[in-house]
């Protein structure tokens, strides 16, 4: 039976985009029964009832999962912060690099509006501040187009979701990447991911160099709902490495004696604002269970 993926949600129809084009399914209900109602993002085996038309019958397991927007198998997210206007936030972008962890992304990270930056210090610092982390980071302006190349290299051959703050410029770059964006997704809209106050649409585009993106950014909640203490390290990639010699397990890496992460933390191995970070995040997961327990 044919296979594709979902690339469109529609009215209660699934657009599943396959090497002859997209067919529009419907889901059957056993799969409803089953609370496995298909999202966009997943990959599906349907029956075909007709040349453009079809019924999804099963849906594969799912890599990853997210809730906003609701999508699967998003394998990458481009993190946006612009330099300037608004300035960089530097608590805010640990927070959504959790919530991409957390969600099993892998995990970029664009520096926008390069030309209102007098030069790249800052830039610098934030790459050598992520190295550990192994993420990578790239400065990008679509006034001079700076930067453009390197993102468009990074969303090759996968399925990325953009995520950042509203106004750093996520539509901008998105649109200077597929400047045919708008033709392509018959969008009267001149702005993408406008979806704070409209009924979101997911939609996974198509790169003309190959690798898809999802039309709409993700993480817009970023509480630490659901997430234990313990979960909190393993979304520091630097941190999760440290505390494998930590010596208890479940070390939180605040007070215990002999805690890996805290030494390397010392020692200058782990940014300190990144681990003043983690103890800020740690600490408002603690008092979000001290809350739900009385
Ligand atoms: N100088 C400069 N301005 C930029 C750049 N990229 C975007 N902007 C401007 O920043 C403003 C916000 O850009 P958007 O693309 O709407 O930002 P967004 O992240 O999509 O915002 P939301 O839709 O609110 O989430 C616009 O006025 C853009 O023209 C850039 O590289 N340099
Ligand atoms: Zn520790």
């Amino acid at each position: 039976m044919p296979e594709g993926q979902i690339v469109r949600a529609v009215g209660g129809f699934f657009d599943v985009r396959t090497p002859e084009g997209d067919i529009r399914c419907r889901a059957r209900g056993i799969l409803k029964k089953k609370n496995l109602s298909p999202l966009v993002g997943d990959y599906v085996i349907f029956e075909r009832t007709g040349p453009e038309e079809g019924v999804v019958t099963e849906v594969r397991p799912r890599r990853t999962q997210l809730v906003r927007p609701p999508i699967a198998n998003v394998e990458q997210a481009v993190v946006l912060f612009s330099l300037r206007e608004p300035p960089l936030q530097p608590v805010l972008l640990d927070r959504i690099l959790v919530h991409c962890e957390r969600a099993g992304l892998r995990v970029c990270i664009c520096l926008t509006k390069l030309d209102l930056a007098p030069d790249r210090t800052e830039v610098d610092r934030i790459a050598k501040l992520y190295a550990p982390a192994g993420y990578r980071v790239v400065a990008t302006s679509i006034r001079t187009g700076e930067g453009v190349e390197q993102v468009k290299e990074w969303l090759k051959g996968t399925l990325s979701v953009f995520a950042g703050p509203s106004g750093v410029g996520k539509s901008s770059l998105l649109n200077e990447i597929l400047p045919g964006l708008k033709l392509r997704t018959g969008q009267v809209s001149a702005k993408l991911g406008r979806g704070r106050h409209t009924t979101r649409r997911v939609e996974i585009i198509d790169l003309p160099d190959g690798g898809r993106v999802a039309d709409s950014p993700g993480f817009s909640r970023l509480d630490f709902t659901g997430m234990e203490e313990t979960d909190l390290g393993e979304c520091f990639p630097e941190i999760r490495e440290h505390a494998v010699h930590c010596a208890f397990r479940g070390c939180l890496h605040r007070e215990e004696p002999n805690c890996a992460v805290r030494e390397a933390a010392d020692r200058g191995e782990i940014d300190p604002g990144r681990y003043r970070h983690y103890l800020q995040f740690l600490q408002e997961i603690s008092e979000d269970r001290r809350f739900t327990r009385w």
